[in-house]
């Protein structure tokens, strides 16, 4: 039995984690839970689990929690109180589901405890991958891949030499928008922007990987995960979702995962790592009924996102902090409709060219600079 703390508990993934637990009740036992504020959501989760420690955003979602709740249990919030039930003693495994650079605190901590940690956070290795990366060396912790395309690489990668790998062919779905073009975004709505082809997903990241920012995170994501160079990171089109990536090795044997996309897979992958155990969510990948995989060239110009993320990735220092905070912020902004969806774009590319680098980044500057980046992305758009 394996006691798991899971960080981002009310959302897609949380929720998702939280059916692959219902499924294994031998296996796995939620221990410590930890939300924003959808208490509604948390709320028969707590009921039927019970867990001993809860950790939410702030004090005012704790007194109401604490008014609604019908058992003893730890209630804390913040993010000192997330870096707690993250190392406590008891727990096996940690699943950092939760949305955006809140999680990277949590994670240090995580990896200093030497927990198992299921990783969904992209923005933290984005934001801070040296340092997350480095205390993962130090303390030898591998972060397990929940993000469907690293979870891919990671089977591929199995029992390999990382020496023989010549590049990752990450695949991209192309977003909601991937039949049109550029002139045809003027004016697209936010509940077109929500409709994503092929997959369930939060908001943000929906968003995200209809600017194709998602794909931007997820190549800065591969490099801290599997320690390549940008070079050696392709990303093509692929309508289906059904290959999650691949990988090329250097006698041009390529290997490819492949799966329904089913969040639930990957996130049981890592739960259960280095065992597999059955799944019985949904039903086995059927490609005679698909019928056929297409794949198209992918287009700088027309994504311009994945272009930014590959030159501050490349660039490194702090600009992947401001590539990130700049969009994180500018999504909500979208998505609380104060601004257009190509304002994005011009958002984060604004901040990234007035950005002085700095070259190496420590925990305090990362997380001053995110802020900061934060308050300047909103105050441009709100004061106009
Ligand atoms: N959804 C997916 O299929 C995939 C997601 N990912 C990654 O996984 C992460 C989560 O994505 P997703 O599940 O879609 O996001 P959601 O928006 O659905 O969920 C985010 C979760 O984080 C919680 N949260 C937000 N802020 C805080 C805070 N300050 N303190 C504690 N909890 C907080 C939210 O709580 P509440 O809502 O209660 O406020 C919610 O539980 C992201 O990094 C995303 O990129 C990666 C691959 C696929
Ligand atoms: C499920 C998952 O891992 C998402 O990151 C998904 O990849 C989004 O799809 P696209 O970014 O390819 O549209
Ligand atoms: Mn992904």
């Amino acid at each position: 039995m394996k006691n798991i703390t899971l960080l981002g508990g009310t959302g897609s993934i949380g929720q998702q984690t939280i059916d692959v637990i219902k499924e294994h009740p031998n296996e796995f036992q939620l221990y410590a839970y930890a939300f924003g504020s959808n208490i509604e959501e948390a709320l028969p989760v707590l009921e039927l689990f019970k867990p001993s420690y809860i950790v939410v955003k702030d004090r005012e979602i704790m007194e109401s929690l604490k008014r609604k709740i019908n058992y003893d249990a730890h209630i804390h919030y913040g993010v000192d109180a997330l870096n707690e039930i993250v190392s406590l003693p008891d727990v096996d495994i940690v699943v950092n589901a939760v949305l955006g650079s809140v999680g990277l605190q949590p994670t240090l901590e995580a990896i200093r405890a030497k927990k198992q940690i299921a990783f969904a956070n992209k923005e933290t290795l984005v934001t801070a991958g040296h340092i997350v990366m480095e205390e993962a060396q130090r303390y030898g912790v591998e972060l397990l891949p929940v993000d469907s395309e690293h979870a891919a690489i990671h089977q591929c990668l199995k029992g390999e030499n990382n020496k023989d790998l010549k590049r990752i062919l990450l695949t991209a779905s192309g977003g909601s928008f991937r039949d049109r073009t550029r002139d045809e975004l003027v004016g697209v709505t936010k509940q077109d922007a929500l409709k994503h082809p092929n997959w369930s997903m939060g908001a943000k990241i929906t968003i995200d990987s209809a600017t194709m920012m998602n794909k931007g995170l997820e190549v800065i994501e591969a490099h801290w995960l599997f320690g390549v160079d940008y070079d050696q990171i392709d990303v093509i089109l692929h309508n289906e979702s059904v290959i999650h990536s691949m990988v090329e090795f250097v006698d041009r044997n390529v290997m490819a995962q492949l799966g329904t996309p089913d969040m639930r897979i990957p996130i049981q992958y890592a739960l259960a790592y280095p065992d597999r155990t059955d799944f019985n969510l949904s039903d086995s990948l059927d490609l005679a009924q698909i019928g056929q995989l297409n794949f198209k060239e992918m287009s700088f110009e027309r994504f311009p996102c994945l272009r930014m993320a590959y030159e501050t990735g490349r660039e490194g220092g702090s600009l992947p902090t401001v590539l990130n905070a700049a969009n994180e912020e500018a999504v909500s902004l979208f998505l609380n409709d104060h601004i257009t969806f190509l304002d994005i774009e011009d958002l984060i590319e604004r901040e990234l060219e007035n950005h002085n680098k700095i070259e190496k980044p420590d925990l305090e500057t990362i997380l001053e600079l995110d802020q900061e980046t934060r308050q300047r992305v909103s105050h441009t758009v709100l004061k106009r």
